[in-house]
């Protein structure tokens, strides 16, 4: 596992990097010490194939490791002097509700924990590599006497520490409320009273609150304290909602201005969005497109503020790229949502570019995920069919071909099975005692965004089997596409050249395909089992 990680990371490039963090997550090495980004413990359930265990642990990987602070653009540690992170693979054939984990998974996670504060490299927190509830959290967090991160809360806290322009950080924290407002359970905070939280060493207690003893018309009398903490996270919501409207209101005006200012032919300068799942090369590729030094890493979200190039065409023609943040897969819609304002960019935009990372072993599902944030987004299907695909990363095939190659020790189903797995199954086969876990009353508390505890994971798993199934490299797919490297250069102008030719198309069309403003839609989670995704009402 180990090579294959460090075989995903032999592609990037080294780049330039130096922050300072602090989040609640974070420690403080030392008296007057800069604060260290936190070591996570990763637990990957396990999945089928092999192929695709494997890609899901790297990102988990990478999302361990991607998370720290930035301050001025810059973080503090090279990402390639990060060490592996700890992590462990886990059985977890049904899922439970209230734990998530059967109980001789989470007593083996709990020794995985212990034993890493024992030989001192204590770890500052639990990263599970899937979708928990709130109840699963909490339970987990008391059995394993550390905060417990899932995928999304991972995804969120990142986008958090890498924002840095005023857009990003508002979008970011709305994306944190819309997440913590489904996860208030009632806990007994560290001086002993009893409140409704979505984080803290907290003991979970009574799922319904009491009265909060306020006072008066304006304290809010009579609302529980659920009621209450909901009403302070709708305030804040809505504050931040009436911030992030400035900031589309300006954006639009940006983008009427570049339309005004015009190119060389008086037409307007057109917009080439550059869009793929994170860690695609998307920012590499503006870069070099356009001279210019955007800033890119091997970090997942190494952007999540916007940012906008001016290149030009063989044609002569000056054209504006903007580069944007990337896409991950089982992303709840609300978290899109959050980052609405900035999104506009991709709906807004003359030609989308769709940047593919062609030595992802995943990549059939990278690019479904991607296709389906698009429509989640409002962009037109005209859109879609007319967008280039970008295959990056291409010196880096031969590379692939040898992660291929790797062996691994096979269990009866020709899973790969780590020693720890093996004990952790046997466990769960003899029943290992019984965890004191707290049934709560969960739906009070969860309005069931990120998932439903009825869906059967085994489907989803079945669903990327088939993709990953499917993918026997790219030949295959059609539509227009461009084999590049954004490091070496190879297949750019060609790339510019089908830009050019797509707009110039355009152009004598006077096709002005605009989607519909993705603030005119709605959203409802999908109840389509097989995509996953929120569909347009
Ligand atoms: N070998 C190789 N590495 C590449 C190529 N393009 C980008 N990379 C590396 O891949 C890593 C990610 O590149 P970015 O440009 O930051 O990717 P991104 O899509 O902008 O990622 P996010 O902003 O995190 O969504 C960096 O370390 C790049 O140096 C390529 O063509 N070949
Ligand atoms: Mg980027």
């Amino acid at each position: 596992m180990l090579r294959s990680f460090s075989s995903a990371l032999r592609g990037c490039s080294r780049k330039f990097q130096t922050s300072i963090s602090c989040k609640k997550l974070y420690t403080s090495e030392g008296e007057g010490a800069r604060e260290r980004p936190p070591k996570l413990l990763v637990v990957q359930p396990r999945m089928r194939p092999e192929k695709l265990l494997q890609a899901k642990l790297n990102e988990a990987l990478c999302l361990a490791n991607s998370l720290e602070d930035q301050r001025d653009g810059y973080f503090h540690t090279d990402f390639f002097d990060k060490p592996l992170p700890p992590h462990v693979l886990v059985q977890n054939r049904v899922p439970r509700v209230d734990s998530y984990f059967g109980h001789g998974t989470v007593d083996n996670i709990k020794c995985h924990v212990n034993a890493a504060a024992e030989s001192k490299d204590e770890v500052d927190a639990v990263f599970v590599n899937a979708i928990l509830s709130g109840i699963q959290q909490r339970n987990l967090e008391r059995a394993w006497g550390k905060p417990v991160l899932d995928r999304v809360g991972l995804i969120i806290e990142i986008f958090n520490a890498h924002a840095f322009t005023k857009e990003a950080k508002l979008q970011a924290e709305l994306a944190a409320l819309s997440y913590k407002k489904t996860r208030l359970v009632r806990v007994r905070g560290p001086d002993g009273r009893y409140t409704f939280g979505a984080s803290g060493d907290a003991e979970v207690v009574s799922a319904r609150g009491r009265g909060s003893g306020g006072q008066g018309f304006m304290s809010g009398a009579g609302e529980t304290e659920l009621q209450l903490q909901r009403r302070r996270i709708l305030e804040r919501r809505n504050y931040l909602l009436s911030q992030i409207e400035e900031v589309r209101r300006t954006r639009a005006l940006q983008r009427a201005g570049r339309r005004r200012r015009g190119g060389s032919s008086g037409q307007g300068l057109a917009t080439v969005a550059v869009v793929g799942y994170t860690n695609a090369g998307k920012s590499t590729l503006v870069s070099r497109l356009s001279g210019s030094d955007l800033y890119s890493d091997c970090r997942l979200f190494a952007t999540v503020d916007p940012r906008v190039r001016s290149a030009v065409l063989p044609s002569g023609k000056k054209v504006l790229f903007s580069d944007t943040v990337g896409f991950i897969s089982d992303l709840p819609v609300q978290l899109v949502e959050a980052f609405h304002a900035t999104l506009e960019e991709v709906v807004e935009a003359d030609l989308l570019v769709h940047v593919v990372d062609s030595s992802a072993p995943n990549l059939d599902e990278h690019r479904t995920t991607v296709l389906q944030v698009l429509r989640q987004i409002g962009v037109s299907e005209e859109k879609l069919r007319n967008m280039i695909e970008v295959w990056n990363k291409i010196d880096m095939e031969e590379e692939c071909m040898d992660v291929d190659e790797y062996v691994v020790d096979e269990d009866e189903e020709g899973v790969e099975v780590e020693d720890d797995v093996k004990s952790e199954l046997l466990a769960e086969n003899e029943g290992m005692k019984e965890v004191g876990f707290e049934a709560m009353e969960e739906k009070e508390y969860s309005d069931g965004w990120l998932y439903d505890d009825d869906d059967d994971l085994g489907d989803e798993g079945d669903r990327q089997n088939q993709s990953i199934e499917k993918h026997s490299g790219l030949d295959k797919e059609s539509g227009p596409h461009v084999k590049t490297s954004a490091i070496t250069g190879v297949g750019l102008q060609e790339l510019l050249e089908l830009i050019d030719q797509k707009l110039c198309v355009q152009n004598n069309k006077g096709a002005q395909v605009v989607g519909r403003s993705i603030y005119e839609r709605k959203w409802r989670p999908s109840h389509n089992q097989e995509s996953g995704i929120a569909v347009e009402q």
